[in-house]
C-alpha cells in the first residue's frame, strides 16, 4: 500500500488497472465528488475509476463517508462534480434511472421486505428490466444462488442472515448491473456464509463482468477478495494499492487483480 497525503496522491492509485477493463476507458469514472447532508458535508472530492468485471473495496474509519461515496453513485444523496458510467454522467438522475443505466445497491441492512416472499422480493428487483427478459433472469439470479430457490416462497424474514443478504445481492442482479454497489456485505453474517457469499461475488463479478465497489470493515476479508483496496478518510480516498500484498504469491504490483 502507498500512502499518500489528501490531494498529492498519484491518480494511478484510483484508476482503473490495465487489462482489468473494457479496453481504456474504464467503466466508472469519478471525479471531484463531493456530497453531504444539508449545509454538511461529507465526501470533499473523490477520484476513482472502475474497470468492468473489477472488484474494489473501499476500507476507513466510522463517519469517513463511505456510505455516503456509495449513496452518492446510485443518485440517493445528491452530488457535485462528475460521475460516468459508460461515458454516460449519473449525477442529477433519479435513483431509478440510475438503476436503469446499470447501477444497482445493495444498502447496508439490505432493505429488504421481510413480509413479502424470496420470489416477491426477486421479481420487485426486475420491475424496470423488459417483462419478456424477466423469467431469464430470474433463472440466472437462482443458478447463482441455489439456496434461495428452496424458500422462493417464504417470506425473506425468515431466512438466516446469510441468505437474506444473498437475496438482497441476487434482487440487485435482477436489474442485470454493470456497476453493483456493496455495502457491508459481511456485516452480522457467520464466516462460512461470509466466504460463499463473496465467492459468488467473485464469480459473478468475473463471468458477467459486473464492476462491484464495496464498502467493507473486515479488511483482512476485503483485502483475500478484491483486486484493490481504497482507504476513505475524512470524505477522501487517500490511501490505494492492490488487494491481496504482501500475502504469499501475489506480487505487489498496484496494477496486478487480485483475482
Ligand atoms: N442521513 C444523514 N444525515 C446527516 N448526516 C449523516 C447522514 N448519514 C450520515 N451522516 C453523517 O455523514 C458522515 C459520514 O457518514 P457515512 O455513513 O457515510 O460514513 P461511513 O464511512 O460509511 O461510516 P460507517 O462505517 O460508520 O457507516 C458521518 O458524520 C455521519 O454522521
Amino acid at each position: 500500500m502507498t500512502v499518500n497525503g489528501p490531494g498529492d496522491h498519484p491518480r494511478s492509485l484510483f484508476e482503473a488497472p490495465p487489462g482489468t477493463g473494457n479496453g481504456p476507458a474504464a467503466l466508472l469514472r469519478v471525479h471531484g465528488l463531493r456530497a453531504g447532508y444539508g449545509p454538511a458535508r461529507v465526501l470533499h472530492g473523490v477520484d476513482l475509476e472502475l474497470a468492468a468485471g473489477e472488484m474494489v473495496a473501499v476500507l476507513g474509519p466510522n463517519g469517513a463517508g463511505k456510505t455516503t461515496m456509495l449513496r452518492a453513485l446510485s443518485g440517493l444523496v445528491r452530488g457535485r462534480g462528475s460521475v460516468l458510467l459508460d461515458g454516460t454522467e449519473l449525477l442529477g438522475r433519479a435513483p431509478e434511472e440510475i438503476v436503469r443505466l446499470g447501477v444497482a445497491h445493495v444498502p447496508e441492512g439490505r432493505g429488504l421486505f421481510a413480509p413479502l416472499t424470496v420470489e416477491e422480493n426477486l421479481r420487485i428487483g426486475a420491475h424496470l428490466r423488459p417483462a419478456a427478459e424477466r423469467a431469464e433472469d430470474m433463472r440466472r439470479v437462482l443458478a447463482w444462488f441455489p439456496v434461495l430457490r428452496a424458500h422462493l416462497s417464504q417470506p425473506a424474514g425468515s431466512l438466516s442472515g446469510g441468505e437474506q443478504q444473498m437475496l438482497a445481492v441476487g434482487r440487485a442482479l435482477m436489474t442485470r448491473p454493470r456497476l453493483l454497489l456493496l455495502d457491508e456485505p459481511s456485516r452480522g453474517l457467520a464466516p462460512v456464509a461470509t466466504r460463499r457469499m463473496f465467492d459468488v461475488l467473485r464469480a459473478v463479478g468475473s463471468h458477467d463482468r459486473v464492476a462491484m465497489l464495496l464498502v467493507e470493515q473486515d479488511a483482512r476479508l476485503a483485502l483475500e477478495f478484491t483486486s484493490r483496496a481504497l482507504v476513505m478518510e475524512s470524505g477522501r480516498l487517500t490511501v490505494g494499492g492492490p488487494a491481496g500484498w504482501p500475502q504469499a504469491g501475489r506480487r505487489p504490483s498496484l496494477f496486478r487483480p487480485g483475482r
